[in-house]
């Protein structure tokens, strides 16, 4: 079993005060509730904001931890944003300031690689911080690398920082095959080809939700993209960017799937409003496979214009281990981030489930922190996990592992457990879900700050 003995996890801020959580557990939910925008679309538009020297205005951005470390990165370089209620606009200086980069709040987000593909164009020489953000384990950044050097780049790492230089002049890369169809990856090559003059075409992209938000913002600043939303982008790029954009990114599926999975597992009916519905359906099928009852609202479009979203009711069901085992995959799969949600209703359904998580070494043993509630999670390797269910969920104490889902995950489990639980550490939530425990508390869930 995953055990820090107590300390708080690395991910939190320095000097941020830790926070806690007391559940009590067992109130059945009731009402709706709205999904929020997207952390990763919204870290990606941050990012892509680069590339323009016009204003970017965003709208409705989530109030999250790792969008405030981007902008705390943004403003270190020179950017000036502001708040207007729930949407911030950005202007950029007429030269960024790379010599004073907020290092602490750019290691503690791994989306700051997102700015090598729109730096790389204006700047032959600069230093990034590593990047961080949860603790999952080794990823990558391999493939950003080859795919960022047919635009000239090249990056050496020292002293905790990628030093990047870019050749002044590069042949037209044509067409750029990706060693993985990873998410940032595509977005990064999608922006170092936003602003060469020339047509570039991404093979083996990710044709995922927050890949399709940096296609849409970007047609709006003027680049034209064939192919977003499959495994074939092409960019037509513009070498200038300078137009006043206004941009809504769509809802999140990972806080859709969150909600969802709290209304499976307090045996409630709650209306989840705004689920983006192409990144939930094979969640929502399977889930239906293990006895999911739930109706869904006519479809109608974010206001993005593009993502299609629906309001799903979600009633009490009886679910049952599924007959295969459940892994993620890129879109159009169940997604990498929802696969933790899959160990909380397995533990409801009757029988055994398996559980594959080939992607993160670090992850699937965090979901073992159930069983101090009361589950029965048996970790095979790093990657698989055993789950047999139903359980009788009873409080207890935790801490919150350093990751994100597996740290909602442990939250939505003691909405059920019987007695009082503590839930410690609960900063790592704050990186991607805005007043969790608050939206949940309006739902009826017994949740105190402790
Ligand atoms: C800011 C952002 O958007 N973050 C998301 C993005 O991170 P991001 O795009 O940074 O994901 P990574 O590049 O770390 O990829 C995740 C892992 O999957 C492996 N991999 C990925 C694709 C592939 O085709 N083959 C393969 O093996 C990578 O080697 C890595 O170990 O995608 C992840 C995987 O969906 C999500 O968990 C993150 O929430
Ligand atoms: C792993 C995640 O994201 P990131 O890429 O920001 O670490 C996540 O959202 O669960």
């Amino acid at each position: 079993m995953f055990d820090n003995g107590g300390a708080a996890p690395k991910e939190r801020a320095e000097g941020e005060a830790p926070r806690h959580l007391r559940v009590t557990g067992g109130a059945q939910l009731s009402g709706a509730i709205d999904v929020k925008t997207s952390k990763n679309a919204c870290v990606a538009l941050l990012c892509a904001s680069l590339l323009n020297r016009g204003t970017t205005t965003l709208r409705r951005v989530a109030r999250i931890e790792e969008v405030n470390r981007i902008l705390r990165v943004l403003a270190s370089m020179g950017v000036r944003y502001e708040w207007i209620e729930q949407d911030l606009r950005l202007t950029p200086p007429e030269r960024l300031d790379l010599t004073r980069i907020d290092a602490d709040a750019a290691r503690r987000t791994r989306s700051i690689i997102m700015f090598l593909g729109p730096l790389l164009h204006e700047y032959p020489e600069f230093e990034l911080p590593f990047a961080g953000g949860c603790e999952l384990g080794d990823r990558t950044v391999e493939p950003h690398m080859v795919a960022l050097r047919r635009f000239g780049l090249a990056v050496e790492t020292s002293g905790g920082a990628y030093c990047a230089t870019v050749k002044d002049r590069v042949d037209p890369p044509g067409t750029i095959v990706l060693t993985e169809r990873g998410d940032t990856v595509t977005e990064n090559a999608i922006m170092a080809a936003a602003r060469f003059p020339a047509v570039t075409v991404i093979r083996n992209a990710s044709c995922n939700y927050m890949v399709q938000d940096l296609c849409f913002f970007l047609e709006h600043l003027g680049v034209r993209i064939d192919g977003a939303g499959t495994t074939t982008i092409t960019v037509h790029g513009r070498e200038d960017l300078d137009a006043d954009v206004d941009y809504a990114p769509s809802e999140d599926p990972i806080e859709a799937w969150s909600l969802i999975s709290a209304a499976i597992v307090t045996e409630s009916e709650i209306t989840v409003r705004r689920v983006p519905m192409e990144f939930t359906e094979i969640e929502l099928a399977l889930a239906e496979e293990m006895g999911l009852v739930y109706t869904r609202s006519p479809e109608y479009l974010a206001e993005n214009g593009r993502t299609r979203l629906a309001d799903l009711t979600v009633r009490p069901s009886r679910l049952r281990a599924p007959m295969d085992k459940i892994h993620p995959m890129p879109f159009p799969g169940l997604n990498i981030d929802n696969l933790p949600f899959f160990a909380l209703l397995a533990s409801c359904a009757e029988g055994s489930t398996m559980i594959h998580d080939w992607v993160y070494e670090n992850r699937a043993i965090y979901l073992t922190e159930l069983n101090r509630l009361g589950a029965r999670v048996r970790l095979l390797d790093p990657h698989r996990l055993h789950v047999e269910g139903p359980v009788e969920w009873a409080g207890a104490e935790v801490t919150c592992p350093p990751a994100l889902r597996p740290a909602v995950v442990l939250l939505l489990g003691m909405l059920r457990a019987r007695g009082t639980s503590e839930l410690r550490h609960i900063n790592v939530i704050h990186r991607g879900y805005e007043h969790l425990a608050e939206r949940l508390q309006l739902l009826g869930a017994e949740i105190e700050h402790i």
